[in-house]
């Protein structure tokens, strides 16, 4: 069953000619990422990696998630980059608007995020939410030594402990890491936690469908054997080169367009809940394609939201930009605008229509306006919002930023550039054998 399709008519014709001339890029690094000898081939464990998701590893992680599902009113998901937001992507995607403002039902916990960010404020918040709550943590870190995580994890498990007890935290924790290597898996082993292994060969923003992302979704109580069907269905629509292939397709013009000079493109929804895949996908362009000097700016909004105010940007600022709108096709819920015998809002004219009808047509007269305003507009339709759709346009989108970064000559399995933050930092907090680095760099100050 098709859930998503892309329609590029208006945005072809904003760079016809590239787009046509990029037939061959677009064909050999799709052939350079089946045959696994481009740069970064190391990380290239996403490619089947739907299809080879065992049942006995979904089972597993169905059981874990129930086991927190049933001792625990929050689960903190602590992790940054590719170790949450995919699952805030999905999670919130599939969630209703208002859930974390319901209280917890039993089963059912709320899944909460630590160790995204180092806000002083959000983590005492945290600790002031959770303090006489059952709550269990899912700790995940590729790396296993990412200081942002590793500050939450010290903080909530110590706090975890003194709560419920070493022992039965012990029950409430479970590491997803590397297999060997890294902190977080020496400190797992030590402590005798349920641990997951994140593969060598898939990096963190390619990671959502391993137990990085499956295990919070599990547990926010979603169907992760939907997810892996749908991602496997799009594994095996983009299977071969194709010109209908939609990964080729998009990858293509993304790059056409790139070329043309349009050097930002936007994600835009019109549906509240993808604001988080959006997030998702920043990071998946973001940190594949940046590089070198080069590489499209990811941004992106929420209309009609975003309309009232980056609207005017969009409409008539530098035409740089180009738009790639996800179009959530049915809403799963129908309200209708009431009639008002008064009708002082002047809005008569809309009663007895589906609140989407409106959002559809706030929608179609966007995409004529910014056509017609020099803003290309890629549309990806999403036949609903459920699991098996997000999974195929979470493998969608990866597969396409493997093709789209071999096409723009970068290895997109990288990411050398966040190192450069990070050195500055611990130089800075004179983290031990750091100290020509903090010398350098206090001299600058
Ligand atoms: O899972 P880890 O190793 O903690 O890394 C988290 C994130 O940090 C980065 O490594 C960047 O520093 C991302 O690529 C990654 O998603």
């Amino acid at each position: 069953m098709k859930s998503i399709e892309i329609n590029i008519q208006d945005a072809v014709s904003f760079a016809e000619k590239q787009y046509k001339a990029n037939r061959t890029s677009a064909v050999e690094a799709m052939t350079t990422l089946h045959e696994g000898n481009g740069e970064g081939s190391d990380f290239l464990g996403w490619l089947h990696l739907p299809s080879s998701i065992s049942q006995e590893l979904i089972d597993r992680i169905n059981k874990t998630a129930a086991r927190l599902r049933e001792n625990c009113d929050y689960v903190v998901c602590i992790g940054i980059g590719g170790s949450y937001l995919g699952a805030k992507a999905v999670i919130s995607a599939l969630s209703d608007s208002f859930a974390d403002l319901y209280a917890p039902a039993p089963h059912n916990p709320k899944v909460l995020y630590a160790g995204q960010n180092i806000g002083e404020e959000y983590t005492a918040e945290l600790e002031k939410l959770l303090t006489g709550k059952k709550f269990g943590i899912i700790v995940i870190s590729k790396s296993g030594t990412t200081t942002e995580p590793a500050i939450a994890f010290r903080i909530f498990k110590e706090m975890l402990e003194n709560q419920a007890g070493k022992e039965a935290a012990k029950d409430l924790i479970v590491a997803v890491t590397d297999e060997k290597k890294g902190a977080l898996r020496t400190l797992a082993t030590q402590e005798g936690y349920e641990t997951y292994v994140i593969p060598d060969n898939v990096g963190g923003r390619f990671s959502v469908l391993t137990p990085v992302g499956l295990l919070p979704i599990a547990c926010a109580g979603f169907d992760i054997q939907k997810l892996v069907a749908g991602a496997v269905e799009m594994e095996n629509t983009a299977a071969h080169e194709s010109e209908e292939n939609p990964v080729e397709v998009y990858a293509r013009l993304r790059n056409a367009l790139y070329q043309s000079g349009k050097k930002i493109e936007i994600l835009v929804n019109f549906n509240p809940k993808l604001h988080y895949f959006a997030e998702w996908w920043k990071q998946l362009y973001g940190e594949s394609e940046g590089k070198d000097g080069k590489g499209i700016f990811p941004a992106a909004v929420d209309f009609t939201t975003d309309l009232h105010s980056m609207g005017q940007w969009i409409q008539e600022g530098e035409r740089t930009i180009f738009e790639t709108v996800l179009s959530v096709k049915k809403p799963a819920i129908t309200r209708r605008i009431p009639e008002d015998a008064a009708n002082l809002d002047g809005i008569n004219y809309l009663s007895g229509k589906r609140i989407d009808e409106v959002n559809k047509m706030a929608e179609l007269g966007t995409k004529i306006a910014h056509v017609d305003g020099g803003v290309p507009n890629i549309k990806i339709e999403l036949a609903k919002l459920d699991e098996h759709t997000l999974g195929q346009l979470i493998y969608f989108f990866e597969k396409a930023c493997g093709v789209s970064g071999y096409m723009l000559g970068i290895n997109p399995f990288n990411q050398p550039g966040v190192e450069a933050y990070k050195k500055n930092m611990f130089a800075l907090l004179e983290k031990p054998g750091y100290e020509k680095e903090t010398e350098a760099i206090k001299a600058k100050l």
